[in-house]
């Protein structure tokens, strides 16, 4: 035990699913120095995984002291019963939907199995699928959710969210249900959000998208993620889903009305709505959203040019929050936007300027 509270990682991690979070939790629990064994149906992403140094493949003599099961939603619930089954470990999920993968397994397991199962949730991913997408880093500041049932044994449950804190992550304890509902309306509705914004554009004229900007690309990022995996999320979660669905519905319709008539106070109050939301989000590590700026920068197409940028703001000691690099193959400058701290923006584009870096204001 490392306190009262928490049992020690101390492994072997078996991590079944070794795609883009499987991978990226193997990656954390072996440069941590744990041993991690892979479990996947596909030869070529263990292969992957393993030459990204995530781990070995699983032996029939293994015996590990966590499961991880990272594989896609519809093939969640054999997985933990595979796992519960085959081995005395505790046992957790990374799946987007934690209701009922949960009532499945409970229905194929006695109550001393099901004990050793914890469901979780990694507020963390990609657009992208696969070993190759993952990072070590993912899960860095990130809320990973844990739901724990009713006969969840906590030392089962202490030792989900010792590896919560392994990763880097902020675990937040919730029943699955209320999970599931979080989940329809931070993840799932802006999913579709994007995915009928971006389905607009999928025929546009080119001269249209040629004006592109960084408004499209960050509404509509997610949208570019595999459909076959967010068919499966949906699915599971198609009740909470439809629930807001008919709300944005009801939106949309006031929207609607609000054009045609051009009644700018419904427009306003409708768009300050919108202000109100994004203020909603917390900021990082779970903290009031603070306010933030962003400083934009030439950057010459030159090997080592953004390494000088970052070490110039780290040397004015003006912390990044976050970045955006938009490289036109056609010009020899990339532009980079720089997100910082509001107050810190105006110091940080007077000394990038001294240091003769070439800024926008
Ligand atoms: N993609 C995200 O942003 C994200 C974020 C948090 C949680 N999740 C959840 O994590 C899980 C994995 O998603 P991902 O994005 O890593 O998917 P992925 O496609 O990158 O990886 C899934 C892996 O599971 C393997 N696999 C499929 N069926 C298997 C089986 N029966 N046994 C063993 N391996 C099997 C696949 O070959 C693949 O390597 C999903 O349940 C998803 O809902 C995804
Ligand atoms: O950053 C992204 O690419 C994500 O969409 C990650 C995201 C999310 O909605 O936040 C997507 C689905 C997962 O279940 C968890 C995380």
């Amino acid at each position: 035990m490392t306190d009262d509270s928490l049992p020690a990682l101390v492994g072997p991690v078996e991590v079944v699913g070794a795609g883009l979070i499987g991978t990226s939790v193997a990656l954390v629990c072996s440069r941590l120095g744990l041993e991690v064994v892979l479990r996947d149906t596909s030869e070529e992403n263990l292969r992957t995984a393993h030459g990204l140094g995530a781990g070995r493949a699983v032996t029939s003599s293994d015996r590990p002291q966590l499961v991880v099961v990272a594989v896609p939603p519809a093939r969640i619930a054999d997985a933990i019963v595979g796992a519960l089954t085959r081995s005395g470990a505790v046992v957790t999920d990374v799946g987007s939907v934690k209701a009922a993968p949960l009532e499945a397994v409970a229905a194929r397991v006695g109550a001393a199995d099901l004990a050793r199962y914890v469901g979780s949730h990694p507020m963390a991913g990609s657009e992208r699928s696969g070993p190759l997408a993952a990072s070590a880093a993912l899960f860095d500041g990130r809320p990973w959710a844990v739901t724990p049932h009713a006969g969840a044994d906590p030392r089962a449950v202490g030792l989900v969210e010792a590896l919560v804190l392994e990763c880097g992550a902020a675990p937040v304890r919730m029943a699955p249900d209320e999970h599931d509902r979080a989940v329809a309306r931070i993840s799932h509705l802006p999913h579709l959000a994007a995915v009928l914004v971006a389905g607009r554009l999928a025929s546009a004229p080119a001269e249209h998208l040629a004006l592109s900007g960084q408004g499209v690309r960050d509404v509509t990022r997610v949208a570019a993620s595999d459909p076959a995996l967010w068919h499966q999320i949906l699915e599971a979660n198609s009740e909470a889903v439809l629930d807001l669905l008919a709300e944005v519905r009801a939106d949309l319709d006031a929207l609607m009305r609000a054009v045609a008539a051009d009644s700018a106070p419904d427009l306003v109050e409708i768009l300050a709505r919108g202000n109100a939301g994004t203020a909603a989000i917390p900021g990082k590590h779970g903290g009031p959203a603070r306010p933030t700026r962003s400083v934009f920068v030439s950057v010459p197409d030159h090997p080592g040019e953004l390494a000088r940028l970052f070490g110039d703001a780290g040397e004015i000691g003006v912390n990044i929050e976050d970045v955006h690099i938009d490289h036109d193959p056609g010009r020899p400058v990339g532009l980079t936007e720089l997100v910082v701290e509001r107050g810190s923006a105006d110091r940080l584009l007077a000394a990038l300027e001294s240091r003769g870096w070439t800024t926008h204001r």
